[in-house]
């Protein structure tokens, strides 16, 4: 994992996961003396390496000059699933039907932490996993924000549902738009694939279909920028 906010949040929320810890040589300044700090705190050393080095660790160039071997983060299923719910009052949910893109799954788990978001549900198959890119683009919430990987989708989903969990779905085509839904109680948003938008059976599994509105001429907006829009809609309802 690399970069700034990847590095501070594994070593604020999971410091247990930290193998070893490279810095590129000169790189002091007041925005790693911190986490250097955390790290040593935990008995981790950092060791110093020239900026190629880190380069070819983090097969990327976009690693601020710090980077982290981690051990994989714990894959939470369906079981832990029905443990959040048991502890939750009003859940409030986001299920993603086979986003691909690790910027998409980035930035959408770095709005799901914005706005609260108490997990995120992606079916095992055909979604991008917790890579170092996507907790790079995540800044940090990919550690924050539990993200359930389930073997069935639609399955899960009726179950959520037995939770009295409301399950909202997202369409372009859809009639009622996301400022009609009630959007205050136990709530599920569920947002489609890049390309394909949702499946059928997970369309067909949702309590509703809601669009955001469009005024201009593309048929749709990116996954990530349409998730935030229906988060954050949910989120002025909730507090209100
Ligand atoms: C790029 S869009 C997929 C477009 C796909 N061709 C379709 O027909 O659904 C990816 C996802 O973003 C969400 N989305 C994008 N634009 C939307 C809109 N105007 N209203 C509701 N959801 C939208 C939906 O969840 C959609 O499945």
């Amino acid at each position: 994992m690399f970069g700034i906010h990847a590095v501070e949040s594994v070593l604020k929320h999971a410091p247990e996961r930290v193998l070893e810890l490279w810095l590129m040589t000169g790189r002091q300044d007041e925005r790693v003396l911190p986490l250097l700090e955390i790290a040593q705190n935990w008995g981790i050393k950092a060791q110093q390496a020239a900026r190629k080095t880190l380069d070819e660790k983090a097969e990327s160039t976009q690693h601020q000059g710090i980077i982290i071997r981690v051990r994989p983060a714990k894959v939470l299923t369906e079981n832990d699933l029905e443990a959040l719910l048991d502890a939750t009052e009003t859940p409030f949910l986001l299920i993603l039907d086979g986003v691909t893109d690790p910027h998409n799954l980035g930035a959408c788990l770095r709005n799901a932490d914005a706005a609260g978001v108490h997990g995120v549900i992606v079916p095992k198959d055909n979604s991008a996993g917790l890579t170092p890119t996507v907790s790079k683009v995540a800044c940090g919430a990919a550690e924050t924000v539990p993200l359930f990987q389930v073997t069935n989708l639609a399955r899960t989903m009726k179950r959520i549902q037995e939770r009295g969990v409301w399950i909202a779905g997202t369409a372009g085509e859809a009639d009622s738009t996301l400022y009609e839904a009630n959007l205050k109680g136990p709530l599920a948003i569920a947002m489609g694939a890049e390309g394909k938008g949702l499946r059928r059976l997970s369309r067909e599994g949702c309590d509703t279909l809601i669009s955001i509105p469009m005024a201009g001429s593309v048929s749709s907006l990116n996954v990530s920028v349409a998730t935030g829009i229906c988060l954050f809609e949910a989120v002025r309802q909730r507090l209100g």
